[in-house]
């Protein structure tokens, strides 16, 4: 069997481990096999360990966001064997988060005339260099920043941090600007297919089921 792949991408608390979970429950009770795999593998790869001390605030921050992207594509490059186990065993394998991640977050640290070079730099990098496979479809789950913070905030505990909001997550800003960098990158279609999906309907969340159901429609 050779999976098809699927990237849940999104900012922070934007819903995308709660829609990964959803679809592949749907999937499995069609009969149709499928996993998740989530980045980054905090407890399972040298980098992701490194990325929890980082983004728990225990490693200094001047760090330039081409060696941070290094950490999060060697986090995915010391997954390659079970990325492609889960792709020999299961009909759709769906990810949470994978490189379109490191494009749209690494790109909103820098100034927008280098935003463009970086995102090509690190496709390069994953891709080419580390020969990490291209999803079959990247789906951004589109949430605005002040809906998923209030998501964020319900999350349980992390492993990395015992603060309510990372590194990250607790920068407005940079979450803005991350959303408008998938926006970017799903309308030029940056590493292949993408679709939007809204996570909400008439100014209101919608159920993970609506979600995934949405979701899985886009599967042929
Ligand atoms: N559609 C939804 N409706 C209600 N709660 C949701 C929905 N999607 C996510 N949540 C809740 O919001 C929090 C963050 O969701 P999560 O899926 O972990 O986001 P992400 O993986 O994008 O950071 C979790 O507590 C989750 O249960
Ligand atoms: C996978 C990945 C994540 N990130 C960022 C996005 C998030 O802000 C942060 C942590 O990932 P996240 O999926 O939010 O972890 P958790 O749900 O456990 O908080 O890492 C990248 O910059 N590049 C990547 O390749």
């Amino acid at each position: 069997m050779t999976g098809l792949l699927l990237a849940i991408e999104g900012g922070d608390g934007a819903g995308k481990a709660t829609a990964a979970a959803e679809v592949a429950a749907q999937l499995n009770a069609a009969g149709r096999s499928a996993t998740v795999l989530s980045f980054p593998r905090y407890a399972e790869t040298l980098g992701g360990h490194v990325l929890g001390e980082y983004l728990g605030g225990r490693l200094p921050h001047a760090a330039s966001p081409r060696a941070i992207a290094t950490l999060y594509a060697l986090d995915r490059f010391e997954s390659a064997a079970v990325i492609a186990e889960a792709t020999a065993r299961h009909e759709v394998v769906v990810f949470d988060r994978y490189i379109a991640s490191n494009m749209a977050y690494q790109a909103a640290q820098v100034g927008p005339g280098e935003a463009r070079d970086l995102m090509g730099w690190i496709a390069r990098l994953e891709v080419e260099q580390f020969g990490l496979p291209l999803p079959d479809l990247s789906l951004y789950l589109d949430t605005p920043v002040e809906v998923a913070r209030g998501l964020i905030l319900r999350k349980r505990k992390r492993s990395y941090t015992d603060e309510a909001l990372d590194t990250y997550e607790a920068d407005m800003a940079l979450q803005a600007r991350v959303r408008a960098n998938y926006a970017a990158m799903a309308a030029e279609g940056l590493l292949g297919r993408w679709a939007t999906v809204s996570t909400l309907a008439d100014g209101a969340l919608r159920s993970p089921r609506e979600i995934a159901g949405e979701i899985v429609g886009l599967l042929v």
